[in-house]
């Protein structure tokens, strides 16, 4: 009898939240409305089901005792599947590690390397990653220094000189300073070969917070675009631990291009549903959601997203 008796059903799962939550183009600006109505009571409800995506992926290569002190937080580390691996070096135990993983963008599943603000002591893997990686642009999304904490290491030159990282020499060509973010050209040399890399720092976005106006972020957006058009390169992007700052760029900037390529749906819910599926609290707090449907919202009323004069 207990041969005939039927198998133990498995005890009942709370239902996953959907993947995606596409919104008609047309209908957007009524939809951020419908969000915000009631002190944003929409918008907290739909950013919680965001709450555990990815949490259940192993982190690892993280968790090993020589790579531990390579995380600038604890509770921020990469998912094993989608990190980035610089190549070993001879046998050193962690030397394939860097606090940075593979995210999708909107012209590819690998299009950002997003990882934390360098630290002191990593900052050599960090400029390994940008050479090895193959990248031409660096978009930091922090100040070095907040409030009196440091947030990220001074990675590159403060002047015209030379600094090595390693075995990378990397050299100050001229810097561009707007009111919100400043421009840099870098030049990186290893051996005998050169690359020129486009720095762009954003410099008036507080942390856990979100840009005075919302607006200036895509602003910086489009200025990003406008020097570094897709390339098939993957683009680095970090802030202080790569995921609030980082992940509300890379949101807006796909967005951006979606409505830039008469998109028909714009998906934001489905977007950060992917993007934390590769890395921990890609965008971090509900006020940086809100300000990306903010910045949505500006472009399709057709705001001129220049800054008052
Ligand atoms: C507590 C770890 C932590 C620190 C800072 C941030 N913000 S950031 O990802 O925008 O740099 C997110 C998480």
């Amino acid at each position: 009898l207990r041969r005939l008796r039927a198998p133990r059903a498995a005890p009942p799962q709370p239902p996953a939240p959907r993947a995606s939550r596409p919104v008609r183009v047309d209908h957007f600006v009524d939809h951020y409305r419908l969000m915000s109505a009631d002190s944003d009571f929409r918008f907290s409800e739909e950013f919680e089901e965001l709450k555990h995506v990815g949490r259940e992926q192993p982190c690892s290569a993280a968790d090993l005792p020589v790579n531990r002190p390579k995380n600038r937080f604890t509770n921020i580390l990469p998912y094993d599947h989608s990190r980035f691996k610089l190549q070993p070096v001879d046998d050193e135990e962690g030397s394939d590690y860097i606090n940075a993983n593979y995210v999708p963008g909107h012209n590819s599943p690998r299009e950002f390397i997003v990882t934390q603000g360098p630290l002191h002591c990593t900052r050599d893997d960090f400029w390994r990653m940008c050479w090895e990686s193959g990248t031409r642009a660096i978009v930091m999304l922090t100040r070095c220094v907040e409030k009196g904490r440091e947030k990220c290491d001074r990675y590159w030159p403060y002047d015209t000189r030379p600094v090595y990282y390693g075995d990378i020499a990397v050299t100050a060509l001229n810097e561009s300073r707007y009111p919100d973010w400043t421009v840099t050209e870098l030049l990186a040399a290893r051996g005998a070969e050169q690359r020129v890399l486009h720095h762009l720092h954003f410099t008036t976005w507080p942390d856990f917070g979100v840009p005075e106006p919302p607006t200036a972020l895509a602003r910086f957006v489009r200025a990003f675009r406008e020097r570094c058009p897709p390339d098939h390169r993957p683009v680095v992007v970090h802030c202080s631990a790569g995921v609030g700052r980082s992940g509300t760029f890379i949101t807006l900037d796909r967005a951006l291009q979606q409505l830039a390529a008469h998109a028909e749906y714009i998906d934001i819910f489905g977007m950060v549903y992917s993007m934390r599926r590769e890395r921990v609290w890609m965008v971090q707090t509900e006020q940086q959601y809100i300000c990306i449907h903010q910045c949505l919202v500006a472009v399709l009323e057709g705001q001129d997203l220049q800054p008052p004069a």
